[in-house]
């Protein structure tokens, strides 16, 4: 595969873009307007031409990189593309309209993918083109740093669709871990839920905020505590999320912490609106409870 589109260049879709292109490929970068696939490409040289400064990369690969990225205003040049990845706003309506309009581009040899966190692949692979050539490939944030690469096949991805994929995710220098196309995939279905039971141990006073955030750091050796982790993703988000997995399988596991559910109605949504479980206020988070 030589030639990537990535459609949608917010902070996903740059960062599939940027690595793509630091990989070798040719990338067709397009948002909504030609004007916002610009501005995405001019961060990302920024971005790139800061960490050639610092001596992270050398100047003339960030230059290289950034070459090889092309904004387009609309779906003309899509024809070029051997994949296309879908990484436009989580909204099930949108991606619907970005695959029927696209596809009307796609290549009868191409492949069409979306880097959708929740929205199930087979669902959306009837408005691409073929939906044997359909896929989920669901990256990581943030993609330059992150490693991991879920491919997700829908009911009717070819083998030969997740094969062509699987040496694209090689290509770009990243791993793979290949999910069913059921709620949450693997990473988040295991990640989401144990963030949630975090909010139950809290909610029955087993610990306080402090206490279970150190506990699975140094008792689990992970980087970060689930409720300052929480307060990055979005306390909303989490909610939400555990809502889909609670209405897709009807398993009564997947209800939401009663104290999740009660620090998204105060409007504490994490960093992001100041307060979660941490109060940001300050010069150090503060925990709320
Ligand atoms: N943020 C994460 O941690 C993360 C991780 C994995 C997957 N994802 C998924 O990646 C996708 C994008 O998420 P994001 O965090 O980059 O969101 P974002 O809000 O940063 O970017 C979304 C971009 O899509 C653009 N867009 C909206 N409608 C469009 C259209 N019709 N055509 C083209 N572009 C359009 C927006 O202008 C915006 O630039 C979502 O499906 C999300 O679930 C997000």
């Amino acid at each position: 595969m030589q030639t990537i589109a990535v459609i949608g260049a917010g902070q996903m879709g740059s960062g599939i873009a940027q690595v793509a292109a630091a990989s070798g490929k040719a990338v067709l970068l397009s948002d909504v307007s030609l004007a916002l696939a610009e501005a995405a490409r001019a961060k990302i040289e920024k971005g790139l031409m800061k960490l050639a400064e610092r001596g992270k990369i050398p100047a003339e690969d960030a230059i290289a990189t950034v070459s090889r990225i092309t904004a387009v205003g609309d779906y003309a040049r899509l024809g070029e593309a051997d994949l296309v990845i879908e990484a436009a706003t989580e909204r099930e309506d949108i991606k619907h309209k970005i695959f029927e309009a696209a596809g009307k581009h796609l290549s009868p040899s191409a492949i069409m993918a979306t880097n959708t966190s929740s929205i199930p692949i087979t669902r959306m692979a009837v408005s691409s083109p073929d939906p044997e050539r359909f896929i989920g490939i669901h990256f990581f944030n943030p993609v330059p740093l992150m490693k991991l690469v879920e491919v997700i096949p829908g009911l009717a991805t070819s083998i030969g669709t997740i094969e062509a994929v699987r040496g694209f995710v090689a290509d770009i220098g990243k791993e793979i871990v290949l999910s069913q196309d059921e709620p949450g995939f693997i990473v988040n279905r295991i990640f989401v839920p144990f963030i949630n039971e975090a909010a139950f141990v809290l909610g029955s006073g087993t610990g306080s905020i402090l206490d279970i955030d150190k506990g699975v750091k140094l008792g689990l050796n992970h980087p970060m505590g689930p409720l300052e982790l929480a307060d990055f993703i979005g306390l909303d988000t989490l909610l939400e999320i555990m809502k889909i997995y609670l209405a897709s399988t009807g398993d009564p596991k997947y209800r939401p912490a009663p104290l999740l559910q009660k620090y998204v109605e105060a409007g504490w949504l994490g960093r992001k609106s100041g307060r979660g479980f941490y109060d940001y206020s300050g010069e150090v988070p503060v925990p709320t409870r």
